[in-house]
């Protein structure tokens, strides 16, 4: 199947020169859930909005359900919902009000029984009559989240849907993208929290300096990129790691209380068994054994952080 978004070379200068993206190029398939992780200035919600139609690229080209969406604004603002990070709302209309007329702006009938579901399913129900401006925070968002709704969009990028809300709130949301998915709508997430992407996310996109530095299934990312250790406590301490045990990638930890042994998790062969072995016949004692697997963070980390 072809993909519902198609991102080709994309390339955006700023007025000021600067280049905020640098040849993107990202296929988005339908129905899946997309996380795009960047840190602060990567160039994200730059992409988000040449693909919505808001800010036009300098180079490349975005089709959105085939269609080209410099040519074809009209058809992919159709197809397209977006929830930015802000927007100055209307302060002295009512919640209801500005859903309803948001679903006129992008050409749809007006559908009050659409709207008071997307407004109760949002909590905003008991609050359709109130203005605006009397909103907090946090219900705001929710305002800007149904409006992209109003209209029904097939796609929905979500600009940092969570960024400065209540956990609460976050949780809620992400029970809202997984309920869309299962309508059927393809979700393009930013954020910056991996905890996030870790949660709801299929493919996990990494962003940094205008360029896509992966994407890639969730899993296959963890398994891929993951790291073990396994961490020996010793019975007694060591001053320096046994000349016979220098075939492992070993390191002394806690004051030499405990040999710590890194290894990959897409190895068909981890060596534990043997260090064990090597261990036995060296002669030291175990007071415990345990593992941890590098998260999603320490794989983000590690990427952004070699590109500096
Ligand atoms: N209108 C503009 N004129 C000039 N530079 C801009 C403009 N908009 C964005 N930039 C620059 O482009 C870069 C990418 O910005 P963008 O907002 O796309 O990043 P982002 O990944 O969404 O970051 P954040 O997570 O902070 O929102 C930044 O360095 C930003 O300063």
């Amino acid at each position: 199947m072809a993909p519902i978004v198609r991102i080709e070379n994309l390339t955006k200068h700023y007025a000021t020169g600067f280049q905020a993206l640098k040849g993107v190029s990202l296929d988005i398939e339908e129905g899946e859930i997309l996380a795009l992780l960047g840190p602060n200035g990567a160039g994200k919600t730059t992409m988000i909005s040449i693909v919505c139609g808001i800010v036009t690229p300098s180079g490349g080209r975005v089709t959105v359900a085939g269609h080209d969406v410099v040519k074809d604004f009209r058809r992919t603002r159709e197809i397209i919902g977006l929830v930015p990070q802000e927007l100055t709302l209307d302060a002295f209309e009512t919640v209801s009000n500005t859903v309803a007329f948001s679903r006129g702006l992008h050409g749809k009938k007006p559908d009050p029984a659409l709207i008071e579901q997307i407004l109760r399913e949002l909590s905003l129900w008991d609050k359709k009559d109130t203005m605006l401006r009397h909103l907090s925070g946090g219900m705001r968002r929710r305002v800007l989240i149904a409006k992209a709704l109003s209209y029904e969009p097939k796609v929905l990028f979500l600009d940092e849907p969570t960024a400065g809300v209540d956990v609460t709130l976050r949780k809620e949301m992400w029970q809202l993208v997984e309920r869309l998915r299962a309508t059927g709508v393809t979700i393009i997430l930013t954020t910056h929290y991996i905890e996030e992407a870790e949660e709801i996310a299929d493919r996990i996109g990494v962003i940094n300096k205008g360029e896509i530095l992966l994407v890639e299934d969730k899993a296959a990312l963890m398994k891929k990129l993951g790291r073990k250790q396994l961490t020996v406590e010793l019975a007694e301490p060591l001053s320096a790691v046994p000349e016979a045990l220098s075939g492992f990638r070993l390191q002394l930890g806690n004051g030499g209380q405990s040999l710590v042994y890194d290894y990959d998790t897409a190895g068909e062969r981890t060596g534990i068994t043997g260090l064990l072995a090597a261990m036995a016949e060296q002669g030291l004692r175990l007071k415990d054994v345990s593992t941890e697997q590098s998260s999603l963070e320490d794989i983000f980390v590690e990427l952004v952080g070699a590109e500096k």
